[in-house]
């Protein structure tokens, strides 16, 4: 997220990715750099150096990362051959990530590219590698002379940002014992998304919401993330990690840090980062006692999917999935209602939930206004004011909608609702790049907005801290809520908003 209206180029720049062989590179990574370089946001100078154990030439390597081009990337590769531009400056480095003596090749290529440009570079390492990884590589990387250049030298930390509290402190203590926090960059691929940046810009621009925006006349805020798919063959992983830590520790705290925060006074990174922060902290804490009252998990049992034809795909259970316990009791639902407890939101709700299997990919926020103080209008018609409110679809829809009441034509009072929509897709001609093409951008250009600061990642595990604790002492499978594959969840995760007198809103 530059602060300038136009990007300009990053310096020369030496990108290695640790875990160059893995998926996410294959996947995420790799395509994001290739859109850059087609848009022209590249470095002039560059060089990406894939470094894992696995043996590649660095053709072959190439020949790899064109199949994940091919399939994954927005942009393929088209008749003009634009990847034959792009993939010789894609190097890779076979090396093991805990050998330190092989760092001397790192430092070797670092000499060699700076000795071609003609001056320093920046230099970044992205641990894209299981996170029990990261702490030696982070070690192997600072005896390399320049690690302790702020200027140039950076490390991208992909999620989960520790495993709990605890591990998330080791990990931040051993980081900032060999890098400046300036020199951190801890990824939250949400925060890369179009419309999640947006969310600053719909709320910092106009004038027209900021009034209403406030427990005076917000009900409720709702944020879910719905997936339709299951564990995409990170059944080792997952069963570590479960939806708290998968998804909500992370990605849906930092959406509500966005839906909840006080204006910023500029754009600088550390500004809206100490804004977003003030929500963490604000965020009530959550009593062991109180935890069943204000959370839920679920875990999806064995079923059918809409295939997205008329068929429908038997699904196993996820006690049946590969590299999952037969009695787990990892979550792959949870719902939390959230309170902030400061000047702006005392006593408003907020609904996080997310969950794998369920019925629609969709990942929404709604604003639920309070009903009119006062209606004149005849009783039938009042019914409806629960369809005043704001929605704004961050994904797969990109679109934000206004729905009011609107008088029904005729010789009558009733209302019916009616909505105003901004899409992206009619409003802009613009491709959306994906976020790790923002983040990416971002990290080459030096600019941690759109980052997590040390302390936001503490504040957040400080607050699902309590529920995990008190989830991980309920050991009884049979005390796990199962809900059905393309449902929407358990029973539980409905009756934890009804008693409040609402609904989750699914659509
Ligand atoms: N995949 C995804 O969609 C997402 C992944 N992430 C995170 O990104 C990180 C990587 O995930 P993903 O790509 O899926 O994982 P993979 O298992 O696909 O890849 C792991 C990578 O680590 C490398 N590696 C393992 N051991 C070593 C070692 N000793 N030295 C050097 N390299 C090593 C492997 O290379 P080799 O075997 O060749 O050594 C491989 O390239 C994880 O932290 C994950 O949580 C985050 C969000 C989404
Ligand atoms: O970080 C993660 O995010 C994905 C969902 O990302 P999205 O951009 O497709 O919404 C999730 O599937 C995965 O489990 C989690 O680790």
């Amino acid at each position: 997220m530059t602060s300038s209206v136009t990007p300009t180029r990053p310096p020369a720049t030496l990108l290695f990715i640790f875990g160059g062989s893995g998926d996410l590179n294959f996947r995420k990574l790799t395509p994001a750099l290739y859109n850059l370089f087609l848009d022209g946001y590249m470095p002039e100078q560059f060089e990406v150096v894939g470094i894992g154990r696995t043996a590649y030439t660095d053709d072959s390597y190439r020949e790899r990362l064109l199949e994940g081009i091919d399939e994954f990337s927005r942009r393929k590769n088209g008749p003009e051959n634009q990847w034959a531009t792009f993939s010789p400056r894609v190097g890779y480095l076979q090396m093991d990530g805990g050998d330190a003596a092989a760092y001397h090749l790192i430092g070797d290529r670092v000499k060699a590219r700076e000795a071609d440009w003609g001056g320093p570079a920046n230099i970044i390492f992205y641990m894209s590698v299981a996170p029990q990884l990261v702490p030696g590589i982070a070690t192997n990387l600072s005896q390399l002379d320049f690690c302790g250049d702020k200027s140039r030298v950076r490390i991208v930390v992909e999620k989960p940002f520790g495993h709990d509290l605890q591990s998330a402190r080791e990990l931040n203590a051993l980081l900032l014992s060999h890098f400046a926090e300036e020199q951190i960059y801890r990824i939250d691929h949400y925060l890369g998304k179009e419309t999640v940046q947006n969310l600053l810009a719909l709320r910092f621009a106009n004038t027209l919401f900021e009034p209403l925006w406030n427990h005076n006349y917000v009900e409720y805020v709702q944020l879910t993330a719905a997936e339709t798919v299951g564990l995409e063959g990170r059944g080792g992983y997952y069963e570590q990690s479960g939806a708290l830590r998968d998804m909500i520790q992370n990605h849906l705290l930092q959406l509500l840090c966005m839906v909840a925060m006080e204006p910023p006074t500029s754009f600088e990174a550390d500004e809206i980062r100490n804004k977003k922060v003030d929500v963490l902290h604000a965020i009530r804490r959550i009593a062991p006692d109180q935890v069943d009252q204000v959370a839920v998990r679920g875990q999806y049992g064995a079923g059918e999917k809409d295939g997205g034809s008329a068929s429908r795909k038997p699904t196993p259970a996820y006690r049946d999935e590969e590299g999952v316990k037969p009695d787990s009791m990892t979550e792959t639902f949870a719902a939390v209602t959230f309170f902030c407890d400061n000047w702006r939101w005392e006593g408003t709700p907020f609904y996080v939930r997310t969950g794998k299997h369920l019925a629609e990919k969709s990942s929404v926020i709604t604003v639920q206004f309070r009903p009119a103080p006062h209606y004149a209008f005849p009783g039938a018609a009042a019914k409806s004011w629960q369809h005043n409110c704001l929605i704004i679809s961050i994904q797969p829809d990109m679109n934000i909608r206004l729905r009011f009441q609107a008088k029904r034509p005729g010789q009558t009072l009733a209302l019916d609702p009616v909505e105003m929509e901004f899409n992206y897709n009619t409003s802009f001609t613009e491709q959306q790049p994906e976020a790790y093409e923002t983040l990416l951008l971002d990290v080459m250009a030096g600019d941690a907005t759109l980052f997590m600061r040390a302390d936001q990642v503490d504040e957040a595990w400080q607050i699902v801290m309590p529920i995990l604790d008190q989830w991980a002492a309920q050991t009884d499978p049979a005390s796990m809520p199962i809900y059905e594959p393309g449902s929407w969840g358990p029973d539980q995760s409905t009756e934890m908003i009804e008693k409040n007198g609402f609904n989750w809103m699914n659509e």
